[in-house]
């Protein structure tokens, strides 16, 4: 596993023993950047879950670079934002990995807080409480929690859902510079056009793996998506893995 960073090999994962996405086959290369696509329900925070080791598999396996600390961002819809915490405390979070449960933070440590604060564009608002954040400011402070994570796979799962324009330039910017950082990113997103302009790999899956290449090959044709999600991005001929 030199240069791979995620391994599936026929990997089943599921809920209460029925499969939600079957028999996924293939490898996430180290410092790849590639998009998780797919329609509402086809698997695809199942699999990052299954990669996040939060989910274990039903069959098969997933096996992870044991070198590299995984990072994993869920759906923002899924967190309780009524937990009386403010952004330090939800961004602090990122140092447990390095520094366990009971931190006390040195000053060292509150610098790069801070840090990662200044470059999510959140400097100034450690001590909002969380229920006090509009969507955007969220999903900003959770890069922040990424970025004190220092991990070397990073799994972001819809980042990009309900946030502004300039939110998403900031985050797709963040992205970048872990990509340019030899990270190995693996982000789920609805809209097409961004994974077309931004995301040098693709995985498409319903249930099942349907094609996992370069983006470009992946999006050459119909895919099963809202049309909304299809909006700009042309018409694409998916190439299934089948017939490779
Ligand atoms: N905790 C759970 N218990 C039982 N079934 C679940 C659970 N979570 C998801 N499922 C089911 O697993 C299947 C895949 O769900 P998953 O959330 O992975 O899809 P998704 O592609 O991420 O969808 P979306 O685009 O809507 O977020 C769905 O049929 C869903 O109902």
């Amino acid at each position: 596993m030199r240069n791979t960073a995620v391994q599936l090999t026929d990997l089943t994962l599921g809920y209460e023993r029925v499969p939600a996405i079957k028999n996924i086959n293939g490898e996430l290369l180290t410092g790849s950047l590639t998009a998780l696509i797919g329609p509402n329900g086809s698997g695809k925070s199942t699999l990052l879950k299954g990669i996040a080791g939060i989910l274990p598999p039903l069959c098969g396996s997933c096996c992870v670079n044991s070198a590299q600390r995984v990072a994993y961002l869920p759906q923002s819809s899924a967190l309780d934002c009524t937990f009386p915490a403010n952004v330090l405390d939800l961004v602090s979070l990122g140092l447990w990995p390095q520094r366990g449960l009971r931190l006390r933070h040195r000053a060292e440590d509150r610098q790069r807080v801070a840090n990662a604060l200044q470059a999510v564009g959140l400097d100034g608002f450690g001590n909002r409480s969380l229920s006090a954040l509009s969507g955007g400011q969220l999903q900003r402070a959770l890069f922040a929690r990424v970025i004190l994570q220092d991990a070397g796979i990073i799994l972001l799962d819809e980042p990009f859902n309900a946030i502004d324009g300039s939110t998403r330039l900031d985050l797709l910017r963040l992205i970048k510079q872990w990509h340019a950082q030899q990270r190995t990113i693996l982000v789920v997103i609805h809209d097409i056009a961004l994974v077309s302009d931004h995301f040098p790999q693709t995985i498409f899956v319903n249930g099942e793996l349907m094609a996992w290449g370069e983006t470009q090959t992946v999006l050459q044709g119909d895919l099963p998506l809202p049309s909304a999600a299809l909006a700009n991005a042309g018409r694409f001929t998916l190439q299934r893995v089948a017939e490779q």
